[in-house]
């Protein structure tokens, strides 16, 4: 009995003892597992603490040798502190990362000219994806689709700048020759020096390479400078001549003061003589004593005053003569004077016109739209009235120059000028605001009215028969149009349209985009 029970209590020894080897071996296993997780983890926080990457390389080894849990709890401890400030470090990081990306952001959004598809990924970032951030790697994508943008800017501000290459020479500079060539096209003072703004406006198209570019701005530098001092010379003549006149007017009018002073005196002697004539006149006929010595004393008495009145009279109409002569020159003085003034202010206006005028299209130019702009401006900010502003782009502009020449480049845009100045209303306003844009601003006109004679401006324009080197061409424009509002400025509503036409044009070019 005893045997039998030994026997069995044996048997189940084994079986406990199997069954805790069996135990023991599935926690060595997990262990395992486990340490070697945590070893992995502690792995993919290196980097971030030199303190705690000292714990965890301390922890790891621990790990391997498969020590105690003893032996790991300081060490466990002490990450634990550390992992805590850790916390706080990367809370405070991340606040810091959030405001600079922030900043650049909005640093960004004030470059203009960015296209309008960075400018609303720019503008979704900003106002929604930075404010779902949970953690520091959410801020990855955020920072690719920032960089992404960057490079976009960047991309812009690099072909308005020289180009350097990495052999170090300058090379072309596009963005320069556009905009030399809108200065060019200003250059409009006087008949004369519009062949020679030709010819620079022709060297700008053919060789936009820098050096060939600052030899045109030095020309166009002369043209100005030319102008300027043949209008000095002008202006100097205009006070010569009138400082001239001016001059003869004082003489004239000073000789005969004097030569009517001299008469007055002349006229004095004579009055007194005949006034003495008549007293003595007066006294001899009381003393005279009979009619017939009365007679002969008053007929000879007579005699003399009758010369004296009679010289009297002569100098007085010779006086009156001389007068009149002289009268009639100042007035020829005075009406010389005056067409010279009146030559000049002409001048001054046709200036001033011109002035205001793009050369080649005979558009009003951009001086003359900015005012216009303000001047609309101003007016809207009083009585809310609608103001539809346009922007209008000839599309691939530059391919017309390519292809033709420059000369074909200007004719088009003079025909397109005159086109779109026929199609709009009396009341509208355009102008050629630089290059191939036209700018458009419609008083009285709300944005969605506009779109029916907007979209037929642009199939106005389609429709002309251009025709170069025998080959048919048709041109079309993209427009962009917004409508000033409540609490606008002129540039943010300037650069609605401007966006509006980056849609147009990024949007396959040939139409028109509104921007409410
Ligand atoms: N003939 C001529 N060309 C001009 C004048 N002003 C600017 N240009 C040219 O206009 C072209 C404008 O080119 P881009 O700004 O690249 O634009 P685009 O070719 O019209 O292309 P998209 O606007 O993108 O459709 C440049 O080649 C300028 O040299 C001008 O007064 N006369």
């Amino acid at each position: 009995m005893v045997t039998k029970n030994s026997a069995l209590l044996e048997k189940k020894l084994e079986q406990t003892i199997k069954a805790r080897k069996a135990l023991e071996t599935a926690r060595k296993h997990q262990v395992d597992v486990l340490s070697n997780f945590a070893a992995k983890l502690s792995l993919s926080c290196k980097g971030q603490d030199v303190a705690l990457d000292n714990q965890l390389a301390k922890f790891r080894g621990v790990l391997q040798k498969g020590m105690g849990f003893e032996e790991l709890e300081p060490l466990i401890e002490s990450m634990n502190e550390i992992l805590k400030h850790q916390e706080a470090t990367i809370n405070t990081n991340n606040r810091a990362l959030q405001q600079s990306i922030s900043q650049a952001g909005k640093q960004l959004q004030k470059i203009r000219g960015l296209p309008e598809d960075g400018r609303r990924k720019l503008r979704h970032l900003l106002d929604h994806e930075l404010s779902n951030i949970n953690t520091t790697n959410d801020y990855i994508p955020i920072l690719e689709k920032l960089s992404g943008i960057y490079q976009q800017a960047l991309q812009l501000k690099l072909s308005k700048a020289d180009i350097v290459s990495d052999q170090g020479e300058v090379q072309q500079s596009p963005e320069i020759a556009n905009e030399l060539l809108n200065l060019a096209n200003e250059l409009t003072f006087d008949e004369d020096v519009s062949q020679e703004v030709k010819a620079i406006k022709n060297a700008i198209s053919l060789n936009d390479s820098i050096d060939s570019l600052l030899n045109s701005s030095l020309n166009i530098i002369k043209v100005i400078v030319k102008s300027i001092s043949r209008e000095r010379q002008s202006a100097q003549g205009f006070l010569v001549s009138l400082n001239q006149t001016l001059e003869e007017l004082n003489s004239s009018i000073v000789a005969t003061t004097k030569h009517s002073q001299n008469v007055n005196k002349q006229i004095t002697n004579l009055n007194k003589q005949i006034e003495s004539k008549i007293e003595g006149l007066n006294a001899r006929t009381q003393q005279a004593t009979s009619i017939s010595e009365l007679k002969s004393l008053v007929d000879g008495e007579l005699k003399l005053l009758s010369q004296d009145l009679i010289e009297r009279e002569r100098i007085e109409s010779e006086d009156k003569k001389a007068l009149y002569e002289s009268f009639e020159k100042i007035n020829d003085r005075i009406n010389v004077l005056e067409s010279k003034v009146n030559t000049y202010k002409k001048r001054l206006s046709e200036q001033r016109f011109k002035s205001l005028l793009d050369g080649l299209t005979k558009l009003p130019n951009r001086a003359a739209f900015d005012d216009r702009f303000n001047q609309e401006f101003h007016q809207f900010g009083i009585n809310k009235g609608d103001v539809t502003l346009v922007v209008i782009d000839v599309d691939h502009f530059k391919s017309i120059n390519d292809k033709y020449g420059h000369s074909a480049g200007d004719k088009t845009l003079q025909v397109i000028a005159r086109a779109l100045k026929k199609a709009i209303r009396k009341t509208d306003f355009i102008a050629r605001y630089g290059g191939e844009e036209f700018v458009l601003l419609m008083p009285g006109m709300h944005l969605q009215h506009a779109k029916p004679p907007l979209e037929k401006l642009r199939s106005v324009i389609k429709s002309i028969p251009f025709k170069f080197k025998e080959t048919q061409v048709q041109i079309t424009i993209s427009l962009g149009a917004t409508q000033f509002k409540d609490g606008d400025t002129p540039l943010a509503a300037f650069d609605r349209a401007d966006s509006a036409l980056y849609e147009a044009k990024n949007s396959g070019r040939d139409r028109l985009c509104l921007r409410e």
